[in-house]
Protein backbone atom coordinates (compact mmCIF):
# COMPACT_ATOMS: atom_id res chain seq x y z
CA UNK A 1 0.00 0.00 0.00
CA UNK A 2 1.50 3.61 -1.03
CA UNK A 3 2.02 5.75 1.96
CA UNK A 4 1.04 8.91 0.97
CA UNK A 5 -2.07 10.95 1.04
CA UNK A 6 -3.50 12.36 -2.26
CA UNK A 7 -5.87 15.22 -2.74
CA UNK A 8 -7.43 15.87 -5.84
CA UNK A 9 -9.45 19.05 -6.30
CA UNK A 10 -10.72 18.99 -2.92
CA UNK A 11 -13.49 21.87 -2.27
CA UNK A 12 -15.53 22.72 0.94
CA UNK A 13 -18.36 24.79 1.40
CA UNK A 14 -20.19 25.89 4.33
CA UNK A 15 -22.55 27.23 3.71
CA UNK A 16 -22.03 29.97 0.90
CA UNK A 17 -18.55 30.07 2.28
CA UNK A 18 -15.81 28.31 0.52
CA UNK A 19 -12.91 27.00 2.64
CA UNK A 20 -11.20 24.89 0.38
CA UNK A 21 -10.77 26.05 -2.80
CA UNK A 22 -9.39 23.09 -5.62
CA UNK A 23 -6.93 21.86 -3.48
CA UNK A 24 -4.27 19.43 -4.81
CA UNK A 25 -1.59 17.93 -2.37
CA UNK A 26 0.23 14.98 -2.39
CA UNK A 27 1.63 14.27 0.95
CA UNK A 28 4.09 11.40 1.99
CA UNK A 29 5.73 10.35 5.50
CA UNK A 30 7.61 12.02 7.39
CA UNK A 31 6.68 15.47 8.97
CA UNK A 32 4.45 17.81 6.63
CA UNK A 33 3.71 21.03 7.89
CA UNK A 34 0.68 23.21 6.63
CA UNK A 35 1.56 27.15 6.64
CA UNK A 36 -1.18 29.79 6.95
CA UNK A 37 -2.97 32.56 8.43
CA UNK A 38 -5.57 32.34 10.66
CA UNK A 39 -8.76 31.38 8.27
CA UNK A 40 -6.48 29.86 5.64
CA UNK A 41 -8.84 27.04 5.61
CA UNK A 42 -6.17 24.73 7.56
CA UNK A 43 -8.54 22.95 10.22
CA UNK A 44 -11.19 22.48 7.57
CA UNK A 45 -8.67 20.71 5.74
CA UNK A 46 -7.64 18.69 8.45
CA UNK A 47 -10.77 17.81 9.49
CA UNK A 48 -11.67 16.69 6.11
CA UNK A 49 -8.33 14.61 6.09
CA UNK A 50 -9.65 13.16 9.40
CA UNK A 51 -13.23 11.61 7.60
CA UNK A 52 -14.54 14.57 10.76
CA UNK A 53 -16.87 16.52 8.13
CA UNK A 54 -17.58 15.53 4.32
CA UNK A 55 -15.76 17.57 1.83
CA UNK A 56 -17.80 19.24 -1.61
CA UNK A 57 -16.23 18.20 -4.27
CA UNK A 58 -12.59 16.60 -5.27
CA UNK A 59 -11.12 13.44 -4.39
CA UNK A 60 -8.78 12.04 -1.32
CA UNK A 61 -7.44 8.73 -1.00
CA UNK A 62 -5.05 8.11 2.25
CA UNK A 63 -2.85 5.51 1.97
CA UNK A 64 -4.70 4.24 -1.18
CA UNK A 65 -7.88 3.89 0.85
CA UNK A 66 -10.92 6.96 -0.60
CA UNK A 67 -12.16 9.25 2.13
CA UNK A 68 -15.70 7.95 2.15
CA UNK A 69 -14.56 4.98 3.98
CA UNK A 70 -14.95 6.79 6.92
CA UNK A 71 -14.18 3.86 9.19
CA UNK A 72 -11.48 2.56 7.97
CA UNK A 73 -9.85 5.51 7.67
CA UNK A 74 -10.61 6.60 11.28
CA UNK A 75 -9.16 3.44 12.10
CA UNK A 76 -6.11 4.39 10.19
CA UNK A 77 -5.95 8.24 11.65
CA UNK A 78 -4.97 9.64 14.78
CA UNK A 79 -6.16 13.32 15.22
CA UNK A 80 -5.43 16.13 17.89
CA UNK A 81 -7.64 19.26 17.63
CA UNK A 82 -6.60 22.47 18.45
CA UNK A 83 -9.17 22.64 20.96
CA UNK A 84 -8.43 19.22 22.75
CA UNK A 85 -10.34 18.63 26.29
CA UNK A 86 -9.96 15.65 28.02
CA UNK A 87 -12.06 15.13 31.15
CA UNK A 88 -10.44 17.26 33.89
CA UNK A 89 -10.91 15.02 36.63
CA UNK A 90 -9.62 11.95 35.31
CA UNK A 91 -6.19 10.47 36.01
CA UNK A 92 -4.21 10.33 33.07
CA UNK A 93 -3.64 6.51 32.66
CA UNK A 94 -7.31 6.71 33.07
CA UNK A 95 -8.11 8.62 30.01
CA UNK A 96 -5.86 6.36 27.92
CA UNK A 97 -7.68 3.44 29.13
CA UNK A 98 -10.93 5.21 28.76
CA UNK A 99 -10.32 5.81 25.01
CA UNK A 100 -9.15 2.33 24.39
CA UNK A 101 -11.76 0.75 25.53
CA UNK A 102 -14.09 3.16 23.28
CA UNK A 103 -11.88 1.92 20.35
CA UNK A 104 -12.45 -1.90 21.20
CA UNK A 105 -9.22 -2.70 22.90
CA UNK A 106 -8.33 -5.56 25.14
CA UNK A 107 -7.46 -4.87 28.82
CA UNK A 108 -3.71 -6.30 28.32
CA UNK A 109 -3.23 -4.00 25.19
CA UNK A 110 -4.56 -0.62 26.65
CA UNK A 111 -2.44 -1.57 29.47
CA UNK A 112 0.39 -2.07 27.16
CA UNK A 113 0.01 0.95 24.37
CA UNK A 114 -0.88 2.97 27.68
CA UNK A 115 2.10 2.66 29.50
CA UNK A 116 4.55 2.58 25.89
CA UNK A 117 2.57 5.79 25.00
CA UNK A 118 3.25 7.71 27.95
CA UNK A 119 6.95 6.66 28.42
CA UNK A 120 7.29 8.33 24.59
CA UNK A 121 5.58 11.40 25.51
CA UNK A 122 7.38 11.83 28.68
CA UNK A 123 4.53 11.49 31.16
CA UNK A 124 4.69 8.49 32.68
CA UNK A 125 5.94 9.39 35.93
CA UNK A 126 2.80 11.93 36.09
CA UNK A 127 -0.21 9.13 34.83
CA UNK A 128 -1.37 9.58 38.40
CA UNK A 129 -1.92 13.30 38.34
CA UNK A 130 -5.48 14.50 37.32
CA UNK A 131 -5.48 15.99 33.71
CA UNK A 132 -6.79 19.22 35.27
CA UNK A 133 -3.33 19.52 37.06
CA UNK A 134 -1.75 19.42 34.05
CA UNK A 135 0.60 22.27 32.03
CA UNK A 136 -0.36 23.43 28.52
CA UNK A 137 2.71 21.65 27.06
CA UNK A 138 1.75 17.93 28.80
CA UNK A 139 -1.71 18.30 28.05
CA UNK A 140 -0.73 18.64 24.51
CA UNK A 141 1.37 15.68 25.10
CA UNK A 142 -1.32 13.29 26.49
CA UNK A 143 -3.51 14.78 23.09
CA UNK A 144 -0.53 13.07 21.09
CA UNK A 145 -0.88 10.13 23.26
CA UNK A 146 -4.47 9.52 22.76
CA UNK A 147 -3.90 10.24 18.39
CA UNK A 148 -1.46 7.53 18.80
CA UNK A 149 -3.55 4.88 20.97
CA UNK A 150 -4.36 2.46 18.05
CA UNK A 151 -1.20 2.68 15.87
CA UNK A 152 -2.41 5.40 12.86
CA UNK A 153 -0.46 5.25 10.20
CA UNK A 154 -1.42 8.75 9.95
CA UNK A 155 -0.98 11.59 12.76
CA UNK A 156 -3.16 14.93 12.18
CA UNK A 157 -1.96 17.99 14.87
CA UNK A 158 -3.76 21.12 14.36
CA UNK A 159 -1.76 24.45 16.01
CA UNK A 160 -0.55 22.19 18.38
CA UNK A 161 1.63 25.18 19.53
CA UNK A 162 -0.18 27.91 20.12
CA UNK A 163 0.10 29.02 23.76
CA UNK A 164 3.71 26.88 24.63
CA UNK A 165 5.99 28.28 26.38
CA UNK A 166 9.43 28.03 24.20
CA UNK A 167 11.40 25.20 25.63
CA UNK A 168 7.60 23.12 26.04
CA UNK A 169 7.31 24.06 22.03
CA UNK A 170 10.69 22.51 21.12
CA UNK A 171 10.07 19.19 23.22
CA UNK A 172 6.60 19.14 21.52
CA UNK A 173 8.24 19.25 17.99
CA UNK A 174 11.11 16.76 18.98
CA UNK A 175 8.25 14.18 20.00
CA UNK A 176 6.36 14.58 16.40
CA UNK A 177 9.52 14.15 14.44
CA UNK A 178 10.22 10.80 16.29
CA UNK A 179 6.26 9.67 16.16
CA UNK A 180 6.96 11.09 12.20
CA UNK A 181 9.78 8.17 11.53
CA UNK A 182 7.44 5.98 10.67
CA UNK A 183 4.06 7.44 9.81
CA UNK A 184 2.82 10.30 8.14
CA UNK A 185 2.35 13.57 10.00
CA UNK A 186 0.73 16.65 9.39
CA UNK A 187 1.11 19.61 11.42
CA UNK A 188 -0.94 22.85 10.68
CA UNK A 189 -0.05 26.01 12.06
CA UNK A 190 0.60 29.76 12.03
CA UNK A 191 4.32 29.77 12.83
CA UNK A 192 7.16 29.91 10.66
CA UNK A 193 9.56 28.49 13.48
CA UNK A 194 7.33 25.42 13.61
CA UNK A 195 7.58 24.65 10.47
CA UNK A 196 11.56 25.67 9.97
CA UNK A 197 11.88 23.51 12.58
CA UNK A 198 10.47 20.34 11.86
CA UNK A 199 9.36 19.93 8.55
CA UNK A 200 11.02 19.02 5.20
CA UNK A 201 8.07 19.42 3.26
CA UNK A 202 5.47 21.98 3.60
CA UNK A 203 2.41 23.60 1.93
CA UNK A 204 1.59 27.54 2.09
CA UNK A 205 -2.14 28.12 2.25
CA UNK A 206 -4.75 31.31 1.93
CA UNK A 207 -7.83 31.31 1.58
CA UNK A 208 -8.32 28.30 1.19
CA UNK A 209 -6.19 27.90 -1.63
CA UNK A 210 -2.71 26.17 -1.80
CA UNK A 211 -0.33 28.89 -3.05
CA UNK A 212 2.73 26.60 -3.06
CA UNK A 213 3.98 23.13 -1.84
CA UNK A 214 7.31 21.75 -1.87
CA UNK A 215 10.60 21.07 -0.06
CA UNK A 216 10.83 23.48 2.52
CA UNK A 217 14.00 24.59 1.48
CA UNK A 218 12.76 25.54 -2.03
CA UNK A 219 10.45 28.31 -0.75
CA UNK A 220 13.33 29.65 0.77
CA UNK A 221 15.53 29.71 -2.58
CA UNK A 222 12.20 31.36 -3.86
CA UNK A 223 12.93 34.30 -1.72
CA UNK A 224 16.59 34.63 -2.40
CA UNK A 225 17.21 38.53 -3.99
CA UNK A 226 13.74 39.33 -2.23
CA UNK A 227 14.76 40.24 1.39
CA UNK A 228 16.43 43.59 2.12
CA UNK A 229 17.34 45.16 5.22
CA UNK A 230 17.70 48.99 5.72
CA UNK A 231 18.60 51.41 9.00
CA UNK A 232 16.24 54.74 8.70
CA UNK A 233 15.64 57.29 11.43
CA UNK A 234 12.31 56.31 12.96
CA UNK A 235 9.93 58.89 11.88
CA UNK A 236 10.37 57.62 7.78
CA UNK A 237 8.53 54.11 9.35
CA UNK A 238 5.11 54.84 8.24
CA UNK A 239 6.76 55.62 4.66
CA UNK A 240 8.32 52.44 4.39
CA UNK A 241 5.45 50.25 5.52
CA UNK A 242 3.23 52.15 3.15
CA UNK A 243 5.79 50.70 0.22
CA UNK A 244 6.92 47.49 1.53
CA UNK A 245 6.44 44.29 3.19
CA UNK A 246 7.86 44.81 6.37
CA UNK A 247 9.65 41.48 8.29
CA UNK A 248 11.15 42.56 10.85
CA UNK A 249 12.31 45.95 12.69
CA UNK A 250 14.68 46.46 15.51
CA UNK A 251 15.19 49.85 17.21
CA UNK A 252 18.26 51.50 17.78
CA UNK A 253 18.43 55.00 19.32
CA UNK A 254 16.62 57.17 16.79
CA UNK A 255 17.41 54.83 14.05
CA UNK A 256 15.16 51.62 13.09
CA UNK A 257 16.91 48.53 11.23
CA UNK A 258 14.16 47.39 8.64
CA UNK A 259 14.10 44.10 6.81
CA UNK A 260 11.65 43.63 4.04
CA UNK A 261 10.68 41.46 1.11
CA UNK A 262 10.98 43.29 -2.17
CA UNK A 263 10.95 42.00 -5.59
CA UNK A 264 13.46 44.06 -7.34
CA UNK A 265 16.10 46.91 -6.11
CA UNK A 266 13.93 48.79 -4.16
CA UNK A 267 14.51 52.86 -4.23
CA UNK A 268 16.06 53.31 -0.86
CA UNK A 269 19.51 54.52 -0.13
CA UNK A 270 21.39 52.38 2.33
CA UNK A 271 18.99 49.18 1.42
CA UNK A 272 21.03 46.16 1.52
CA UNK A 273 20.39 42.16 -0.05
CA UNK A 274 20.37 39.72 2.82
CA UNK A 275 19.80 36.10 3.16
CA UNK A 276 16.15 35.11 3.72
CA UNK A 277 14.95 33.24 6.95
CA UNK A 278 11.95 31.12 5.95
CA UNK A 279 9.24 33.86 7.95
CA UNK A 280 10.78 36.56 4.79
CA UNK A 281 10.43 33.35 2.45
CA UNK A 282 6.60 33.18 3.65
CA UNK A 283 5.94 36.49 3.57
CA UNK A 284 7.41 36.97 0.08
CA UNK A 285 5.15 33.79 -1.23
CA UNK A 286 1.88 35.69 0.18
CA UNK A 287 3.05 39.04 -1.38
CA UNK A 288 4.23 37.17 -4.65
CA UNK A 289 0.36 35.68 -4.57
CA UNK A 290 -1.06 39.21 -3.93
CA UNK A 291 -2.68 38.24 -0.38
CA UNK A 292 -0.77 41.43 1.44
CA UNK A 293 -2.25 44.61 1.00
CA UNK A 294 1.17 46.56 1.40
CA UNK A 295 0.53 49.55 3.66
CA UNK A 296 -3.42 48.01 4.42
CA UNK A 297 -4.90 46.26 7.16
CA UNK A 298 -3.07 42.95 5.91
N1 LIG B 1 -18.58 25.70 10.49
C1 LIG B 1 -18.31 26.75 9.72
N2 LIG B 1 -19.31 27.48 9.16
C2 LIG B 1 -19.03 28.56 8.37
N3 LIG B 1 -17.77 29.00 8.09
C3 LIG B 1 -16.76 28.31 8.63
C4 LIG B 1 -16.96 27.17 9.47
N4 LIG B 1 -15.75 26.70 9.87
C5 LIG B 1 -14.84 27.52 9.29
N5 LIG B 1 -15.43 28.48 8.56
C6 LIG B 1 -14.78 29.53 7.75
O1 LIG B 1 -13.95 28.86 6.80
C7 LIG B 1 -12.71 29.55 6.68
C8 LIG B 1 -11.55 28.62 7.01
O2 LIG B 1 -11.60 28.32 8.40
P1 LIG B 1 -10.56 27.36 9.13
O3 LIG B 1 -10.97 27.24 10.56
O4 LIG B 1 -10.45 26.12 8.34
O5 LIG B 1 -9.21 28.19 8.99
P2 LIG B 1 -7.83 28.00 9.74
O6 LIG B 1 -6.77 28.21 8.72
O7 LIG B 1 -7.83 26.73 10.49
O8 LIG B 1 -7.82 29.22 10.74
P3 LIG B 1 -7.57 29.23 12.32
O9 LIG B 1 -6.11 29.10 12.47
O10 LIG B 1 -8.09 30.58 12.72
O11 LIG B 1 -8.37 28.09 12.88
C9 LIG B 1 -12.79 30.78 7.59
O12 LIG B 1 -13.21 31.88 6.83
C10 LIG B 1 -13.85 30.38 8.59
O13 LIG B 1 -14.51 31.53 9.08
Amino acid sequence: MDDKIEIRKVSKRYGSKTALDNVDLTIGKGMFGLLGRNGAGKTTLMKTLAALHPKSGGTIRVCGVPIEDRKKIRSMTGYLPQEFSMYPTMRVDECLDYLGILSGMSKALRKERAEMLLKKVNLYGHRQKKVKELSGGMKRRLGIAQALLHEPKVLIVDEPTAGLDPEERIRFRNLLGEVAEDRIVILSTHIVGDIEASCEMAAVMNEGKILWTGNVKDLLHEAEGKVWTVTVESRFLPQIKSLYSVTGMVMQGSQTAVRFVHDGAPDLTGAAQTDPGLEDAYIFCLFKNGCIDIGGED
